[in-house]
């Protein structure tokens, strides 16, 4: 299982946005796809979350869990918006 911290991801992630090869890398084929795309990923992973979270395992809802910090990171990279930008609302 390979492990990162969310702050290491978003690292990843905007290289990728910037120097990644839609092709090969799904971060910079949906940035490239743009906001929609990203945002429709964005509900599809949130409802997989609560139906995890309702009938599935542990394990199962991490995963999803995962899949949804992922696209929401993938949306601030589209978007510009970086983790301090986030974090001065928490
Ligand atoms: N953490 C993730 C990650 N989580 C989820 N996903 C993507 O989200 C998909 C899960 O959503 P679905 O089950 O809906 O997949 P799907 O049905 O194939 O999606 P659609 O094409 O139908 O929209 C996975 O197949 C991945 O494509 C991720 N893609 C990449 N990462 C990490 O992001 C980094 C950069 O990845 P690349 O940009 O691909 O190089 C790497 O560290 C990866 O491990």
């Amino acid at each position: 299982m390979s492990k990162k911290t969310f702050e290491e991801l978003f690292s990843e992630l905007q290289q990728k946005a910037a120097t990644g090869d839609p092709a090969t890398s799904r971060t910079a084929e949906l940035v490239q796809a743009g906001v929609h795309t990203i945002g429709k990923k964005v509900v599809e992973e949130a409802a997989e979350v609560w139906m995890a979270a309702e009938y599935e395992s542990h394990e199962a809802a991490a995963e999803e869990i995962s899949q949804l910090l992922y696209h929401l990171q993938v949306m601030m990279v589209a978007k510009g918006i970086s983790l301090d930008d986030v974090y001065a609302h928490l």
